[in-house]
């Protein structure tokens, strides 16, 4: 049995529409669909989602909506009329909009995204329609109750033919609850995990993932294998390709994942496979990923060793400003905290006047503008000199390398740059790994 997930690129036109099923009659192994609400996709320059996050906006300041209610019919119309679908959706779309008005909910509001999508989908696939909220449930935490989720699984009257919204669940007050942006895939991979998948299918329109962002460097390699691991450190460090989410049910549960391209499902994407198995990928570096706008703050402390207070004393601060710490090198007088745009929450001069007042450091250093990239291989644990190439490498471009970490994880080199920089050292890294660590497989022409 395959878990197939569609993301919203392929779910975006009736056209798109049509790939689906023809990739879906391809193989009866398919028999549990996940799908997004329809994306961006050819003439479909704008997500259905965003539409619906532009309606709860527009609601919530009191202003009018039926222009953009409009809209969202419209759409998903040409798809049911296309197809020759008979989805009754106005009156669908009636039952969303009293529901709206009698108990108004933003999560309600913009999972109808998936919600109408999926109706369409099993309606063209002659699949049953299973409504997210009856099989995801979430905890108080706002992760899936594994156990609520499973015995509802497990009271499906049957487990083939079905076509699943994605994105969203039901929380423990009974309501509809979104999961993050992009969270058909944590779906995708958590029915993977309920149906004990062989394969977990997360198709969408690009040929299985890049070592490098496809916007920075237009044609880069793609990745025919990797670890959970491996994928785990890019998609933290930004590789949107794939949910940072979704890797954890599939990969506990050794289930492999494909990424697959439904515009040319013929070719072989990404094959992502537990940790433990062997792979015989020749790449030194499997890729490059990365994150403008952080901000570190260095903080120095003699015998930091017996003075670890320091430290819990400053992620006390951190925390109470409910800012995220992606990366905390530490060293024998000092440690720097690498944190995530925290613009937004508070002012740098705040939390460094807060972290002060906390921990009265030796001192105490700020940057702004930092851009982290992670030069992610399972090789850099047997040979740790590729760092010291790229280094050198970056170093004759002129770049000025801020900080420079191996993360615990031993197959992370997490690598800080100026974010004006960011662009110009991606693509200095991936030429680098091109130019000297790209090795193909040995080839023995003859033995004599
Ligand atoms: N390293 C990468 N490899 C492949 N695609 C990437 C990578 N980084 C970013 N992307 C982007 O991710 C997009 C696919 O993800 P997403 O937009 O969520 O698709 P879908 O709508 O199918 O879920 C690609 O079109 C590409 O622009
Ligand atoms: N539609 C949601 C969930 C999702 O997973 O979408 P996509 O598969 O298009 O990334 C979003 O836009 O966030």
């Amino acid at each position: 049995m395959k878990v197939a997930k569609f993301g919203g690129s392929s779910v975006a036109t009736a056209d798109q529409f049509q790939k689906v099923k023809a990739i879906i009659d391809q193989d009866s192994q398919r028999q549990l669909v996940v799908v997004s609400a329809a994306g961006k996709y050819g003439p479909a320059t704008q997500k259905l989602t965003d539409t619906l996050f532009l309606i709860a906006d527009a609601m919530e300041a009191g202003r009018d909506v039926t222009q953009l209610f409009a809209q969202v019919t419209a759409r998903l119309e040409a798809i049911n009329q296309t197809l020759h679908l008979q989805v009754p959706l106005n009156k669908l779309m009636n039952t969303i909009r009293h529901q709206l008005t009698t108990h108004y909910s933003r999560d309600y509001l913009v999972s109808r995204g998936e919600f109408l999508t999926a109706h369409l989908m099993a309606a063209y696939l002659g699949y049953t329609f299973l409504d997210a909220a009856d099989l995801f449930f979430f905890d108080d935490n706002g992760g899936i109750d594994e156990a609520k989720t499973m015995a509802a699984y497990r009271q499906l009257p049957n487990h083939h033919g079905l076509v699943i919204p994605g994105f969203y669940g039901r929380n423990r007050a009974g309501h509809v609850q979104l999961m993050p942006r992009g969270g058909s895939d944590i779906s995708g991979a958590w029915l993977a995990r309920l149906a004990q998948a062989d394969l977990y299918e997360n198709w969408t329109d690009v040929s299985g993932i890049k070592m490098a962002d496809p916007r920075i460097i237009k044609d880069a390699d793609s990745i025919d294998v990797m670890s959970y691991d491996e994928l785990r450190e890019l998609t933290y460090m930004g590789f949107s390709v794939f949910q940072e989410e979704a890797v954890q049910p599939v990969r506990e549960c050794k289930i492999p994942t494909r990424i697959l391209n439904t515009n040319a499902p013929q070719d072989p994407g990404t094959l992502i496979i537990h940790d433990d198995d062997p792979s015989d990928d020749p790449r030194i570096i499997t890729g490059i990923a990365g994150r403008k706008h952080y901000l570190v703050i260095t903080i120095r402390q003699y015998q930091l060793a017996v003075h670890l207070e320091v430290i819990q004393q400053a992620l006390g601060v951190i925390a109470a400003h409910h800012l995220v710490v992606d990366y905390l090198p530490t060293g024998i007088d000092s440690f720097s905290l690498l944190i995530r745009e925290p613009r937004r929450q508070v002012s740098v001069r705040e939390l460094t006047t807060a972290i002060q007042a906390a921990c009265h450091p030796d001192k105490l250093e700020v940057t702004e503008n930092v851009a982290l990239i992670a030069m992610v291989s399972r090789q850099l644990r047997k040979r740790p000199a590729i760092a010291g190439k790229v280094l050198a490498y970056l170093d004759d471009n002129l770049l000025n390398v801020q900080l420079v970490s191996q993360t615990n994880s031993d197959i992370n080199l997490l690598i800080g740059v100026t974010d004006k920089d960011y662009d110009k050292a991606v693509r200095v890294i991936y030429s680098s790994i091109h130019q000297n660590f790209y090795r193909p497989a040995p080839y023995i022409e003859g033995i004599a």
